[in-house]
């Protein structure tokens, strides 16, 4: 299964508001690719316009799957999904109020992803034994590590290829950011999935990125082949390496 996802000069916005400018980025099957920027670049605006949830002024979305291409602007969400493709939203979005396991059901929803439910949940039990030892408790009630790591198993759940995940590290301790930047690691090793994943983090994220870009105010300012290219980079050193961030 060959997976791939490109954009290339992606316009997107609300109003007035231009959130990307000319994006253009692309990420190969099995590949981790960094997404880097701090707060109001346009990351999770990407990450929606990706997902359907935003739809962009101009521009090319495009999944590639075994050769076919999907033109994702042309998608609903729900279609998206079901081509293998899930959103980890910033902020976590669960349901506090639901258990473990209600809120990883609600993952599964789609058809394809019911009948694979024994499966996912042996996967994300497996990788985030914690959630199989909390399976009844109110998801709001767990620790804020713990929340982000029921969203990314409840993601997990809907059997995607393509993991976007938007800044993992929000709110958390730093030994929790580092626990679950493994985590997302771990996922890659275990079952060759591929993530973008978006993050104001620069050590962290470096720590299991293949590769990564930096968007600042909307538009990609760098985009590095290699982890050593990033930090070799004269705007992430002014950025991220000079303290300056
Ligand atoms: N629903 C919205 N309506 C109007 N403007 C928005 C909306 N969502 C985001 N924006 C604006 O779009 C720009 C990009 O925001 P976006 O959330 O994509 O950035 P980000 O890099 O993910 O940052 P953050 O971590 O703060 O979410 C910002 O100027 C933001 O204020």
């Amino acid at each position: 299964m060959a997976l791939s996802l490109a954009i290339e000069g992606l316009d997107a916005g609300y109003g007035a508001v231009k959130a990307l400018r000319g994006v253009t980025l692309h990420v190969e099957a099995g590949e981790t690719v960094a997404l880097l920027g701090t707060n109001g670049n346009g990351k999770s605006t990407l990450m929606k316009c990706v997902m359907g949830l935003v739809r962009p002024d101009s521009g090319r979305l495009a999944l590639s799957i075994d050769g076919v291409a999907h033109d994702l602007t042309k998608l609903s969400p729900e279609a998206i999904v079901d081509l293998g493709v899930a959103l980890v939203p910033e902020g976590r979005r669960l349901f506090p109020k639901l258990t473990v396991t209600e809120n990883l059901m609600l993952g599964a929803f789609r058809k394809v992803a019911r009948s694979a439910i024994q499966q996912n949940l042996a996967l994300v039990f497996d990788t985030f034994p914690v959630l199989e030892e909390r399976r009844n408790q109110l998801a709001g009630t767990m620790s804020g590590g713990q929340q982000q790591m029921l969203a990314i198993a409840r993601a997990l759940m809907s059997s995607p290829r393509l993991l976007l995940i938007d800044e993992p590290s929000v709110g958390l301790s730093p030994l929790l950011v580092s626990q679950t930047i493994a985590k997302i690691g771990e996922l890659k090793q275990r079952v060759g999935l591929t993530v973008l994943m978006a993050e104001q983090n620069f050590n962290q994220a470096i720590r299991i990125a293949d590769r990564g870009y930096i968007i600042v105010h909307g538009e990609i300012a760098v985009a590095a082949q290699s982890v050593d290219e990033l930090k070799a980079n004269d705007i992430v050193k002014r950025l991220y390496l000079g303290g300056v961030v």
